[in-house]
This record gives structure tokens, sequence and C-alpha cells, in this order.
């Protein structure tokens, strides 16, 4: 028996149903609304169950489950060295966002990576202490401004509602999801003139604790 976990809520988990779907396995939600258990129909030696996205990354390391559906920055993020943990089995074409780091709209001297580490320079030697970005993606963020040399930032946790907090005074900046950027104008915030530091999308991930037999089975199953 394989077991499959999906995000349990949202549009992740809709586009998720509908993606098995046109493969020929009926994913559905048993019971009430509220009622975390699942249902499968066409698929043999599967079982269901509904997760929130951010802790499938750690129930596919620890093979607790054998298949996950989440997001590529979620398990890059949360699993250090995640591809001695998961294979990608399919990347699954929705939940498409970049992770960027973005500033104040209105600081005009600073569009590029190499102009936000000269203020943040400035910023320590002004104020005395380091200029704050708020994340909750603090593995990836961390190790895209290493490779990029910059050095003299903190990180300060924030696990939702994280364009806020620059209008709030609790960060300078922020490194966070973004789609249409809506979130980030309505906040006026701005991406600096950078590839992201992530793109990412909803992926199908096997375990590499579960049955190798089995899983190619199923993603032949798939089409995959
Ligand atoms: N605006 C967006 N557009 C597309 N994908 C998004 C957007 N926001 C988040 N995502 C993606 O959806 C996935 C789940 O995001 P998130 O961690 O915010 O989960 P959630 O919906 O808050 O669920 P939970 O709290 O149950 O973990 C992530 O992989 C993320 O990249
Ligand atoms: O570029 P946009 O299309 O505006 O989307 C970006 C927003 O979507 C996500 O938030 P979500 O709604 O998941 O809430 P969160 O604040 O709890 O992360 C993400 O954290 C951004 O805030």
């Amino acid at each position: 028996m394989l077991k499959l976990a999906v995000p349990s809520k949202g549009r992740l988990m809709e586009q998720c149903f509908d993606w098995f779907s046109d493969r020929g396995v009926t994913l559905s939600r048993s019971g009430s609304d509220r009622e975390y258990a699942g249902r499968v129909e066409g698929a043999d030696n599967l079982s269901l169950v509904l997760l929130s996205a951010g802790e499938i990354p750690r129930e596919l390391g620890a093979g607790r489950v054998d298949l996950g559906v989440t997001g590529t920055d979620l398990v890059r993020e949360k699993l250090a060295g995640w591809r001695s943990m998961v294979t990608e089995i399919a990347p699954m074409g929705f939940g498409h966002a970049d992770l960027v780091l973005a500033v104040p709209a209105g600081w005009t001297d600073c569009e590029t990576l190499d102009d936000f580490a000269a203020i943040t320079r400035d910023f320590h030697r002004e104020h005395g202490f380091r200029l704050r970005i708020a994340t909750k993606y603090h593995r990836l963020v961390r190790a895209w401004l290493s490779q990029h040399e910059v050095a003299d930032y903190r990180l300060v946790d924030s696990q939702g509602a994280t364009e806020g907090t620059v209008a709030n005074l609790t960060a300078e900046a922020i490194a966070d999801i973004t789609s249409s950027g809506e979130t980030l104008r309505a906040n006026h915030l701005k991406i600096l003139d950078e590839q992201p530091i992530l793109q990412s999308q909803a992926t199908l991930f096997a375990s590499r604790l579960a049955a190798p037999d089995q899983i190619a089975a199923f993603a032949h199953r798939l089409g995959q």
C-alpha cells in the first residue's frame, strides 16, 4: 500500500485533485468539509491523507508518507539535503510562485542586489544594528544572500502577512513568495532587478524511503 499526502485545503488541494483526475485517479475528501480524511478511486494500493502543505516535506523525509504533493519551495526550505530524501516524480503545472527579495518602493537608489548590499552596510553603520529581512524561508534566503556575498543583515521570522512587516516597522525588507505581485504592490514594496531566489511550483514527490518498484509502477500508471 502506498500512502499519498496532498494539501488539505484551498486552491492547491483542488488543483491537485484535478491533476490526478485527469490521469484517471479520483481523489476526494471523505466525510465533512472539516474532516481531513481522503478517499481514492481508480488506483489499487493507494491511500490518501490530507496534510498542511508545509508539513508534507517532513513527512516525506521521515518516510511516513510514500508520495506527497507540495511546493518545491517548501521541500527545499524544510529539508536540508532534500535530494537524498525525496525524488521529483512530476512538476504539476500549478502553484507557480517566485521567492523574491523586496524592499520599500520608495528606495529609489536600490534596484539591484549590489545596491542592496551597499544599503545594508550603510544601515548597520548608521543605526548600530543590522537591516532586518522578514521571511519564513530562512534556509533559502541565507544561502542565496551568502552566494551573492551579502552578509550585513539579520533575518526576522515571519510566518504570514510578511509584506506587512515593513509598514509595521519590524523589518526593512522582506523575502516571500509572489505570483501576481498584488500583495507586494499593495504594501508599497518592489522586487530587486534580479532573478528570483527560487521559482516554485506544485510537484509530486516520492520519499526515498518508499519501495522503489511500487513508486515506479505508480509513476508509470500516471504516465510519468
Ligand atoms: N499566491 C500564491 N500563488 C501561488 N502559489 C502560492 C501562493 N502563495 C503560496 N503559494 C504556494 O503554495 C504552497 C503552500 O503555501 P503555504 O505554506 O502558504 O501554505 P498554506 O496555504 O498557508 O497552508 P498551510 O498553512 O496548511 O501549510 C507553497 O508551495 C507556496 O509556494
Ligand atoms: O503575489 P500575490 O498573488 O499577491 O501572492 C502573494 C501572497 O500569497 C501568499 O500569501 P497567502 O495568501 O498564502 O498568505 P500568507 O500571508 O499566510 O502566506 C504569499 O505569502 C504572499 O503574501
